[in-house]
């Protein structure tokens, strides 16, 4: 599954941004022409020149990467440098403060909520203390107009908030009903796929704890499927209540995995086992029963270009054996086999 596509902010912000550039980039061409041959406005024509330049220059880029902050901050920035100056000091009757009612839309589109409304918030005082320190205000000298005005401007703003809102809102639910387990709210595959590959960028230093819980068939058998499902919960919480950094996924029914940053082999096998030996001193009171479980866990380090699959086998191996040698114990994957599985913190010692 592509979880690109579960990403949609990213997408439709880069092609707002594109398409932004691009009608602004043109529009600031023609204006710029207007203010400099035609207007007399010789500061907002070369600003203008200024702003279509940043605005090509950004369509070009975004057409072949993803737009950075920096330049959807510089876009919005700009255009509401424009259309203060544009209003400070053009005529009235030009009607150039109307674009203000458009900003709202492009700054959440753009940035996003908290962007968002800091920066409606702030073009509305600018614009309101530049519209009324004007000499004269006609067409516009009505307190009805500037009802209106102020009306349109608030209605837009709300539209856009409410629309910012509740997007991001429903795109985390789909994020979240993708990417987590629905029983224990750990990370699923998918998930788990998508942090070693996109987001675990400084893989040096990273481990994989693969736990399974023993006997856990017992648990189901003797006290049913439902208080089983809730030791699984109570289990992953602990997990994550352990962990300052790292992961948790559920990979399978009673098995997890945890990328774990540890600055050598010894403190990712020392916290393995940290785990191992606190969950079995804690009897969990589900119902009437007191149950107690254990883990095995295997440890693999990250070893430079390794594909996730051979990084899960490794570690999946040295659980193999800690079930083997009796469950409740830790093993790591370097222990099996020294010539290929020493990390590069193991060589380096
Ligand atoms: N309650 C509950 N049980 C599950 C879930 N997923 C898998 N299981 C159970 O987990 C048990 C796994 O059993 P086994 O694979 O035999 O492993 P085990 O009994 O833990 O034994 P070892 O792993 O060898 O120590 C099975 O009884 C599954 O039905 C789940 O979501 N909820």
């Amino acid at each position: 599954m592509d979880i690109g596509a579960l990403r949609g902010t990213q997408a439709l912000r880069n092609n707002v941004l594109k398409w932004m550039s691009f009608c602004l980039g043109v529009l600031a061409t023609i204006f710029a022409f207007y203010n400099l041959l035609y207007n007399d406005f010789a500061v907002l024509g070369i600003l203008e020149v200024f702003f279509a330049v940043f605005c090509f220059h950004t369509y070009f880029y975004t057409r072949q990467h993803y737009g950075h902050l920096w330049q959807s901050l510089t876009l919005c920035v700009f255009l509401s440098l424009l259309v203060v100056i544009g209003t400070h000091f053009g005529d009235i009757k030009n009607l150039l403060f109307i674009w203000t009612c458009a900003l709202p839309i492009l700054y959440y589109l753009l940035l996003g909520k908290r962007y968002g409304l800091f920066f409606s918030f702030g073009i509305a005082i600018i614009q309101g203390i530049t519209l009324l320190s004007k000499e004269t205000l006609v067409p516009l000298n009505s307190v009805n107009s500037l009802l209106n005005l102020s009306f349109v401007y608030i209605s837009i703003w709300a539209v856009s908030h409410s629309f910012e809102n509740s997007r991001a809102e429903y795109g985390k639910r789909l994020e979240n009903l993708a990417l987590l387990d629905p029983l224990t709210g750990a990370g699923n595959r998918l998930a788990m796929t998508h942090y070693f590959e996109v987001e675990l960028t400084h893989k040096n230093g990273l481990f994989m704890l693969m736990l399974d819980l023993d006997y856990f068939k017992k648990i189901n058998d003797q006290y049913g499927h439902e208080v089983g499902d809730r030791v699984l919960i109570e289990v992953t919480s602990f997990f994550r209540q352990r962990l300052n950094k790292g992961y948790v996924f559920r990979i399978g029914g009673e098995e997890f995995a945890i990328f774990l940053p540890a600055s050598d082999p010894q403190s990712a096998f020392e916290f393995a086992d940290m785990l191992r030996e606190q969950l079995a001193t804690i009897d969990y009171q589900i119902d009437e029963h007191t149950i107690n479980v254990t883990i095995s866990i295997g440890v693999a380090c990250y070893m430079p270009k390794q594909t996730l699959k051979n990084f899960i086998k490794r570690a999946d191996d040295a659980l193999y054996q800690a079930k083997q040698q009796g469950r409740n114990r830790v093993v790591t994957a370097y222990e099996l086999n020294i010539s290929q599985l020493f990390c590069d913190t193991d060589k380096a010692s």
